[in-house]
């Protein structure tokens, strides 16, 4: 592994004289002016950082690559900096920072961000100071950070507006220049678990997968099987170039076809997760043949979604939702084989199918909680259990297991003498290894699905059938303010405006199997609205 350092000329003048002891103020100031930040322009550090047009983002690049060395001195670790904006048209880009152990900015430190973009370059210097203080920096850390990016035609520049904001306060860094979005959060852990977890390269990752799949599925893969290929809509992004790279790794049992991998489509265009989440329709650039199954990332592949057409032509969606009903009922028919009383639980928001709520809860008997909108609240709560798994409805989810869940696993997996038990532990053991517990991951999630397919002979359709959805419409609204609109209860219900609750319970009881809410977006300017009912017509109604 090699680190770098900058090549700044500025930079290399000022470590030698101040060795990072103290922030050099005029070196700062010096790359703000080649940074500058366009007028009027603000900015907030959202649910998923900075997102807005690619042009108006290098003060903001530069100004994050500052404030990552401060959160790793903060921190004692290594901090993370991705440049993606992930399912947003090809034009924009985005950055967010990653934290220790692979998760999301602390709160606290988002408002950091927010106030360092928003700032004009002579406040600068005060901010840094006053976070430095706040937080009890010790500028005499070392800093070290890593940097990831899209494919975007300005991803490239942008991250080299990172390194300049990282050097100038004389941080280290590696830049693994291409990877997913996942793949940046797990080498962020990796880094700061002194390599236990795994070691912190792209091909250790590969091979750590790879190692868990072809284990997990040994007994799974039958001779002439034909249900085990599968259509890969890569929404012309990062993930076609890592999957790619992985492929050489998996089995030939696992055969994968690629579309949309970038070479001729635009990125996110007409295909990927949230294009066949939102729409309801395959993307273009592949052909689906009746009963076949297939999958969509996202441009900076964080999230999948499985779809197939029946035999009638009908399209199907099998969303976040179905995908950990799959995985929550694999994993509690293996908890009951080993005999083991850990405790499991689903994290699931309000957009959650209501259908999938009530059989996880009803049929499953598997705790279901309902946190707000945004990956760091699915995480958070997932936490609390020996197995957590979480996902979004559109497709953003992984699974985590408490240390002490995964050191009972490991050991049943050695030293159990039943033998039936000890090969469900040892299943288990596997499932922990294939899952990218740092954040939601579309080729470890791919993976995961793929071996649970195959272990249980199911094809899509059986996996389909577990539930069905409600039918449901999810509408966009822009409004004047969207900030007039608070809610409560896991975003379930308007405290203000007085009144508005009132209306949508008048609304709702109209309906049969109805449920409805709306709350402001973290992510656009617009209010989102949800409804699901018992025909598809009496959604759209009650959402309209
Ligand atoms: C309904 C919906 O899909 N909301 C998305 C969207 O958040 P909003 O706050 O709804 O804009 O972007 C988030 C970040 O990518 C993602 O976590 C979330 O699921
Ligand atoms: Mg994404």
């Amino acid at each position: 592994m090699h680190i770098y350092y900058s090549d700044l000329a500025a930079f290399n003048s000022i470590c030698t004289v101040s060795i990072f002891v103290e922030m050099d103020f005029d070196a700062v100031a010096k790359y703000s002016v080649l940074h500058a930040k366009p007028s009027g322009l603000t900015l907030q550090y959202g649910t998923a950082g900075f997102r807005t047009k690619a042009e108006n983002l290098d003060h903001v690049m530069y100004r994050m690559g500052l404030l990552a060395v401060l959160r790793s001195k903060q921190t004692k670790s290594t901090i993370g900096v991705m440049v993606t904006a992930s399912h947003n048209p090809e034009e924009d880009n985005g950055v967010k920072l990653v934290d220790p152990l692979g998760e999301m900015l602390a709160p606290s430190w988002e408002e950091y961000a927010t106030c360092l973009t928003n700032a004009e370059e002579q406040e600068i210097q005060t901010i840094l100071s006053d976070v430095c203080q706040k937080e009890a920096v010790s500028l005499h850390q070392d800093a070290f950070i890593v940097i990831g990016r899209d494919t975007r035609p300005s991803s490239k520049k942008l991250s080299q507006a990172v390194i300049d904001g990282v050097s100038v306060l004389g941080g280290q860094y590696h830049d693994y220049g291409l990877v997913t979005t996942p793949q940046l959060h797990y080498m962020v852990c990796c880094w700061n678990t002194q390599e236990h977890y795994e070691k912190a390269t792209v091909e250790a990752y590969y091979q750590k997968l790879a190692k868990a799949f072809v284990e997990l599925t040994k007994q799974a893969f039958s001779p002439g099987d034909s249900h085990r290929s599968l259509k890969v809509d890569c929404a012309n992004g990062i993930g076609a170039l890592k999957l790619q790279e992985m492929e050489c790794h998996l089995p030939r049992e696992l055969l994968i076809q690629m579309y949309n991998n970038g070479t001729k489509g635009k990125l996110n265009h007409l295909c990927g997760a949230d294009f066949v989440k939102v729409h309801q329709k395959p993307p273009q650039g592949i052909e689906v043949k009746p009963n076949e199954r297939c999958c969509s990332f996202d441009g900076d592949a964080d999230r999948i979604v499985y779809f197939y057409n029946d035999a009638a032509g009908h399209f199907h969606l099998l969303d976040g939702d179905k995908i950990a009903t799959l995985i929550s009922t694999f994993l509690k028919e293996l908890l009951s084989k080993v005999g083991q009383t850990l405790t499991m639980a689903v994290v699931q928001t309000a957009y959650a199918n209501g259908s999938s709520t009530r059989y996880l809860e009803e049929t499953m008997k598997v705790p279901v909680h309902c946190v707000k909108t945004g990956v760091k609240h699915l995480h958070q709560k997932a936490q609390e259990f020996d197995i957590g798994v979480y996902f979004e409805a559109n497709g953003h989810g992984t699974v985590l297991f408490s240390k002490a869940a995964v050191e009972k696993i490991r050991h049943l997996a050695k030293e159990e003498k039943d033998n039936q038990k000890r090969e469900a532990a040892k299943m288990l053991e596997n499932t922990i290894d294939l899952i990218n517990q740092t954040v939601g991951d579309a080729i470890s999630d791919l993976l995961v699905i793929e071996a649970i397919l195959a272990l249980k002979g199911f094809t899509v359709h059986h996996w389909d059938a577990m539930y069905t959805d409600l039918p449901n419409r999810q509408l966009k609204i822009k409004v004047a303010d969207r900030r007039v609109i608070d809610t409560a209860d896991a975003e379930r219900r308007v405290v203000a405006p007085p009144g508005l609750q009132e209306k949508i319970d008048g609304l709702v009881k109209k309906y049969k199997l109805s449920r409805a809410f709306v709350r402001p977006s973290g992510t656009e300017d617009v209010v989102r609205v949800y409804a699901e009912a018992d025909t598809q017509e009496n959604a759209d109604t009650l959402a309209h």
